[in-house]
């Protein structure tokens, strides 16, 4: 059986780095390019790729997901900083490619995607949901995706079960005292040396409260996310959100 031509653009950054190695080391995969910034994107097509695994920047993944979807090239996308308006550009270079599949993965790790499901079917039990991600300083974007989407997915649970409001009686707050507020969710972020990516999602009912933790301690836990990701994606067109659809957890 022939081997899935899989591609690797940040090649050289934390994730990407790992993500090359995991590739190569994958039997059922060859790793045909390794992008790096400045390195031309004409690359991709000439080496014949059939799946490009996007780990840049949040300025730089509109460009590469826009030459990728027009060429026809999968998307596995782990770069963050995602918004309504570029979904809905994607989504539109995607009409016009219609057999051609991204997924975007606010997280790879199989961890944190359950914690994201365990949070989104507690939340309608508990009257306040509050979440918590911690990661290393170098990170660009704050809160990260996995906890925009967690909120998001949270906010959603409770707006579906007729939830009323937070109780919440702050009437005076220093700026970003209460965090950043996602969808009516509370997001707070912690930069700290010495971490990778954490996540804590703190729901509170009368007399009692759930913690729902995660961490990844090293950058290998995303690979069988992102493995997993470069195979369903050949045969899923479209948008694909979460890497929740190809787990088959229900
Ligand atoms: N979804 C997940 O599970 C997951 C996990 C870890 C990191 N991330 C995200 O992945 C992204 C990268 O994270 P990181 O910690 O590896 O960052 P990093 O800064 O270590 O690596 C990014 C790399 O991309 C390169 N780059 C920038 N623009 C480029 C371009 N146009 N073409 C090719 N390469 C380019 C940079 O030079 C750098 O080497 C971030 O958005 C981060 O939030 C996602
Ligand atoms: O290190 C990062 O940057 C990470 N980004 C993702 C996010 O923003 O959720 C996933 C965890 C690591």
């Amino acid at each position: 059986m022939s081997k899935l031509r899989v591609a690797v653009i940040g090649a050289k950054g934390r994730i990407g780095s790992e993500a090359v190695r995991a590739v190569e080391a994958a039997e059922d995969m060859e790793l045909v390019a390794a992008l790096g910034r400045g390195d031309g994107l004409e690359t991709l097509t000439e080496a014949g790729a059939q799946v490009a695994v996007e780990l840049t920047h949040p300025d730089a993944v509109m460009d590469n997901l826009e030459f990728c979807v027009r060429n026809g090239i999968h998307g596995v996308v782990g770069t963050t900083g995602w918004t309504d308006e570029r979904l809905a550009q994607l989504r539109s270079w995607l009409d016009a490619s219609p057999r051609t599949g991204v997924l975007i993965a606010p997280n790879f790790s199989i961890g944190a995607v359950l914690t994201m499901r365990f949070a989104q079917q507690a939340a309608r039990f508990f009257e306040s949901a509050e979440v918590i991600e911690l990661h290393h300083p170098n990170k660009a974007d704050a809160p990260s995706g996995t906890a925009a989407r967690t909120a998001k997915l949270i906010a959603e649970a409770r707006a579906a079960a007729d939830c009323p409001p937070q109780p919440d009686a702050t009437s005076s707050a220093l700026d970003g005292a209460r965090g950043a507020d996602v969808d009516g969710i509370p997001v707070h972020s912690v930069r700290l040396r010495g971490l990778l990516a954490h996540q804590e999602v703190l729901l509170g009912g009368v007399g009692e409260t759930l913690t729902i933790r995660h961490d990844s301690l090293h950058h290998s836990s995303f690979m069988p996310g992102i493995l997993l990701g470069a195979r369903r994606v050949v045969a899923t067109p479209g948008l694909t959100m979460g890497l929740e659809n190809f787990l088959d957890l229900d």
